[in-house]
């Protein structure tokens, strides 16, 4: 469960009495999620969700989140309304923390999903491109390849999460630097498009939410992200090519990619694994003991890197 601040209850109260959404009748901490503070926000009248910003999301990047919400929202793409009080504000504080109250939607966040929600959720992903392709903001990604070496340093004894972890991570980092893209299609991606991170009923997408890494990026590198969330056995060692194709199938029905990235997608994908490999071993080492909060285990996404290593990798992104 992710609760890392507790909220207290006058604050609460003090907090939703700003907006017209009536009065609080519960708010309970949410059992996913690794990054921030979520609750589930019962009140008079609906559902919401409160979002308390933990360490990996700076204040200051907030209002660009908050502009590409409604950004998307307006183009019709599934994303939540950030709700806005009485003046207009949509960033709060609360526990010292900078929080928000987000629209509840409908759905559920897959665990094993099928060829049909993969290929719902490749179109939605592309849908989402086509509508970001003219959004005017930007924002480096402070998760993106050029911090990987950073992250890699700042994530502590490596060995100790996997033995021999460090020397297979700095041998990747030497290889991506030597070899990752630097003229691909780019604009704002979503960046962590994992499947709990899309909001299904059936193979129908009924939420894309968590745009809190959202980050210009080449488009293509977003595709990497969800293959290698989307397509892989738990364990991380198989890709199933039915889920992989059918992913594959569903973006190519919205954005057709160049030759250009699909010659760079096993090498995004090693990227992508990378950084998901990193930032797991990071809060593997870091995560406060207090906190409510399962850790994801890392191992998989090493096991993911090997697979994206191997000489036939380029056959994972075929849409056929
Ligand atoms: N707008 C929403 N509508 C419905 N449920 C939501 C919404 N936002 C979040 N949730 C629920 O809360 C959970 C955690 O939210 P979220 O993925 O944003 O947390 P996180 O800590 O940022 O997660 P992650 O580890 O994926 O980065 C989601 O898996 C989903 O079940
Ligand atoms: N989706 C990520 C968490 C966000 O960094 C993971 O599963 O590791």
């Amino acid at each position: 469960m992710a609760v890392y601040t507790h909220v207290e209850p006058d604050d609460l109260a003090a907090l939703v009495a700003q907006y017209d959404i009536g009065t609080v009748v519960s708010c309970k901490g949410i059992a996913e999620g690794v990054e921030n503070s979520n609750f589930l926000l019962e009140t008079t009248r609906g559902r919401f969700i409160l979002t308390l910003y933990e360490k990996r999301v700076s204040e200051g990047d907030l209002p660009f989140f908050v502009e590409l919400l409604d950004h998307l929202a307006k183009r019709g793409c599934p994303v939540p309304a950030m709700i806005r009080d009485r003046e207009g504000r949509a960033i709060q504080q609360v526990s010292e923390r900078a929080a928000c109250i987000i629209q509840f939607l409908p759905g559920i966040s897959l665990t094993h999903p099928t060829p049909g929600q993969c290929q719902a959720a490749g179109a939605a992903m592309g849908a989402m491109h086509r509508a970001v392709a003219d959004f005017a903001g930007a924002r480096e990604n402070s998760m993106g390849h050029r911090h990987w070496r950073a992250i890699a340093q700042g994530a502590g004894d490596l060995d100790a999460v996997i033995p021999g972890l460090q020397a297979i991570v700095d041998e990747e980092l030497d290889h991506l630097d030597a070899h990752w893209p630097r003229d691909l299609p780019a604009h704002v991606v979503h960046a962590d498009l994992f499947p709990d991170n899309v909001l299904m009923l059936g193979e129908r997408v009924t939420g894309l939410i968590d745009f809190y890494f959202a980050a210009s990026d080449f488009r293509a590198y977003d595709v990497a992200v969800t293959h290698a969330s989307w397509t892989f056995s738990t364990d991380g060692s198989d890709c199933d090519i039915g889920r992989a194709s059918a992913l594959m199938r569903g973006y190519a029905r919205e954005v057709a990619l160049t030759d250009e990235e699909f010659a760079a997608l096993p090498l995004l994908a090693r990227g992508a694994a990378l950084r998901f490999l990193l930032t797991r071993a990071h809060d593997w080492i870091h995560t406060p003991p207090g906190a409510l909060v399962t850790r994801k285990d890392p191992a998989p996404f090493l096991a993911r890197l090997r697979r994206y290593q191997a000489a036939d990798a380029a056959a994972l992104f075929s849409a056929a």
